[in-house]
């Protein structure tokens, strides 16, 4: 594989900068305490992250990636789950070693960067601010910003326009399936790492262009 020279490079947040599952797991299984329902546990949180937290509260609830929860429950339990996580939103969550050398290395190099995240915008900031990397990125998109989230193209679409460059010139580093697909779809490249949430599925299952273990890697795979 030739070196990448990408325009612009969008970077999603949960999975691919930071492994924020201990924190959420916390809170999901804090939340069913308080509704007086079994915890789930690290393992079980790990395959349900990725599509936002609205789902997560579904599908801890439900107990199934594609479950539907009784809407009374779920009204119940969501306000919950936004307290708890809103006060534990980087208590044990941390970057993925090589993240903070990767981002330097891409600033260093030029790249404009974006981080584009499922996470709603008011666990998105304080994410990046206390992990110390929202400087990084001159656009920030959350799941709620737009209208529709990742597998949807939209958050990658806007952002290319943001920077005034050509899907075909972008490039997104994810981890999950959404990733790949809304690349796919918006006509970007797409790296993923191996090491992120994918619903407990191999990444590699998805056909990304490249696939990483660490973003010490893209030293090798992007022009400096
Ligand atoms: O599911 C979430 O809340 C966020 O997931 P993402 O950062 O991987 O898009
Ligand atoms: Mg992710």
């Amino acid at each position: 594989m030739s070196l990448l020279q990408p325009k612009m490079i969008l970077i999603d947040l949960d999975g691919t900068l930071v492994d924020s599952v201990p924190d959420l797991a916390y809170c999901v299984d804090a939340m069913l305490a308080r509704l007086g329902r079994p915890a789930r546990g690290e393992a079980a949180v790990r395959t349900w992250v990725g599509n936002g937290v609205e789902r997560l509260v579904r599908r801890a609830l439900s107990g199934r990636l594609d479950g539907e929860p009784d809407e009374a429950d779920y009204q119940r339990a969501y306000p919950i789950f936004l307290e708890l996580y809103a006060e534990n939103t980087c208590n044990r969550s941390a970057l993925y070693p090589g993240v903070r050398e990767g981002l330097e290395f891409l600033r260093e190099a030029g790249y404009p960067l974006g981080c584009v995240t499922n996470k709603a915008a008011r666990f998105t900031e304080p994410l990046l601010q206390q992990l110390g990397i929202r400087d990084f990125f001159s656009i920030v998109i959350s799941g709620d910003s737009l209208p529709r989230q990742k597998p949807d193209p939209l958050p990658l679409i806007h952002a290319a326009g943001h920077f005034g460059v050509k899907p075909e010139e972008s490039l997104m580093i994810g981890d999950s399936v959404s990733d790949v697909t809304a690349a796919r779809a918006a006509g970007f490249r797409i790296i993923c790492t191996s090491y992120g949430y994918n619903h407990g599925i191999d990444i590699r299952e998805s056909d990304p262009d490249i696939v990483i273990d660490s973003f010490i890697e893209l030293r090798g795979l992007l022009v400096s």
